[in-house]
């Protein structure tokens, strides 16, 4: 999809030929695509760019709170702020850098500095955010890093490794169960944390395949809002709950507390393979 220049961004890129475009927008990855051209990240072509409200598809982040796991913003509103670019002088990488501010603190009141660093290598794309407490009284937070996959068929989508691993299902209301599946398929809608999932996943969509990997986020959130969701939610098409599943790296069950200047940073690493 074309991304509208009235959306500030960064595009880096690897000596191979892959490339990224970021926006400064929630500092948001809008694309990844690898050397051959393939398009990995999915972006809804009814995307709302106006600035009002976070971009549909690519990889938002949810900070400080992921969901209604909180009594903030859903999802948080570091989605929903411009976000200064930090330029290291790399082609390959991108740090995008968001402070407390006015508007923040009417939201959470704490000083905070989060940053988001992109990168980008042959075949493979890393996220890491960072947080610091940069003020005098510790804070709590929760958040994730919310990627959409492009998918050819969410019917042939399949994800591995989370045999075994206990989940929250907030479809089926809301029941902790433990996955049995060796491969998860999808058919309908799925929104699930998985507490203490292994960090390497793996997306299999018929002829490719994607290894997805976490560092410091040991929830991982499987989402596609099946058809009757897609329908009801006006920045995506119908039918695009074919075409995109989220698997998100997150900080969900357990918040973080920092204490004054203290650091946390988790990541999600995604190679083609
Ligand atoms: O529409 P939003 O705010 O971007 O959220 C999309 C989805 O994000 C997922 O992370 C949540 O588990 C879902 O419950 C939610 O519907």
């Amino acid at each position: 999809m074309l991304i509208p220049s009235s959306i500030p961004t960064i595009r880096i890129t690897s000596p191979e030929g892959d490339e990224a475009t970021v926006s400064l927008f929630g500092a948001h990855v809008l694309s990844w695509k690898t050397a051959d051209g393939q398009e990995e990240l999915y972006l809804s072509e009814h995307a709302d760019f106006s600035r009002n409200k976070a971009i549909r598809g690519g990889i938002p982040i949810c900070f400080p709170q992921f969901a209604d796991h909180g009594p903030g913003n859903f999802h948080g509103f570091a989605r929903t702020m411009m976000w200064h670019y930090v330029d290291d002088g790399k082609p390959s990488q991108a740090r995008f850098r968001l402070s407390a501010t006015e508007e923040t603190l009417s939201l959470w009141p704490h000083l905070f500095q989060v940053e988001l660093l992109v990168a980008l290598t042959e075949n493979q794309l890393s996220v890491m955010l960072q947080v610091t407490n940069t003020g005098q009284k510790d804070f709590e937070f929760t958040a994730a890093l919310h990627s959409y996959f492009r998918i050819s068929d969410i019917a042939h989508a399949k994800i591995n490794n989370l045999s075994g691993t206990s989940y929250l299902d907030k479809i089926d209301s809301l029941t902790n169960q433990i996955e049995t599946r060796q491969a998860i398929t999808f058919s309908g809608a799925c929104d699930r944390i998985y507490y203490d999932a292994p960090d390497t996943l793996y997306l299999h969509d018929q002829k490719r395949q994607l290894l997805i990997q976490s560092k410091n986020m040991p929830d991982t959130v499987l989402w596609n809002p099946g058809h009757e969701g897609s329908m009801k939610m006006a920045d995506m098409p119908d039918e695009d709950y074919k075409f995109m599943v989220c698997v998100e790296a997150g900080q969900i069950k357990s918040a973080i507390t920092l204490k004054p200047n203290e650091t946390w940073a988790g990541y999600q690493i995604i190679t083609a393979l």
